[in-house]
């Protein structure tokens, strides 16, 4: 398995709280924790940004990570991220940090080391531009935004 360099920033890391890790064999996320002091309610419509207790530097830029939501958090509760989607890059090194949203009409607990959200890495390509002032012809052209219809 692909090795990533963390830091340990919470020392309840390690400790009190298992590094982030895949719940099984085909897990795709490594679910993070709220490393809050105390519990933090969440208002509704509110966002607050909370320490994971980590960093990572993952060096490689033909990878990223995605902080995604939980999809029991988020379908059932509403709490989601305020960016939507996080974009670890591949030369951050500071403390990852999730945005969290509750877009639900109730206040919602969050309590000292709950699974707030997930970690997933992801390839990369990263390209450059070759200015043109035609394309080669596709079928679609420049359909889009549901031109091939519903059914
Ligand atoms: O949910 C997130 C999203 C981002 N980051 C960190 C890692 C990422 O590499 C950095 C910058 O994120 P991004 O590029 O999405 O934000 P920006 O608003 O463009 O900031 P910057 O100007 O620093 O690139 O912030 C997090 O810790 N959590
Ligand atoms: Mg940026």
């Amino acid at each position: 398995m692909k090795k990533i360099d963390v830091k340990i920033l919470d020392s309840r890391i390690g400790t009190q709280f298992p590094l982030p890790q895949y719940a099984t064999e085909g897990s795709a996320g490594l679910d993070l924790r709220a490393c809050l002091t105390e519990e933090l309610i969440l208002q509704p419509g509110e966002t607050q940004l909370i320490p994971t207790g980590l960093s990572i530097y993952i060096a490689d830029p033909n990878l990223c990570a995605m902080i995604l939501p939980r999809s029991g958090l988020g379908h059932k509760h509403g709490i989601v991220l305020g960016n939507l989607v996080g974009l670890i890059d591949s030369d951050y090194q500071g403390p990852l940090m999730v945005s969290a949203w509750n877009r639900s009409q109730v206040p919602f607990k969050i309590e000292v080391g709950d699974r707030i959200a997930q970690l997933v890495f992801v390839p990369v390509v990263q390209t450059e531009f070759n200015i043109v002032t035609e394309f080669t012809e596709t079928e679609r052209g420049e359909g889009g935004f549901g031109h091939s219809g519903k059914q």
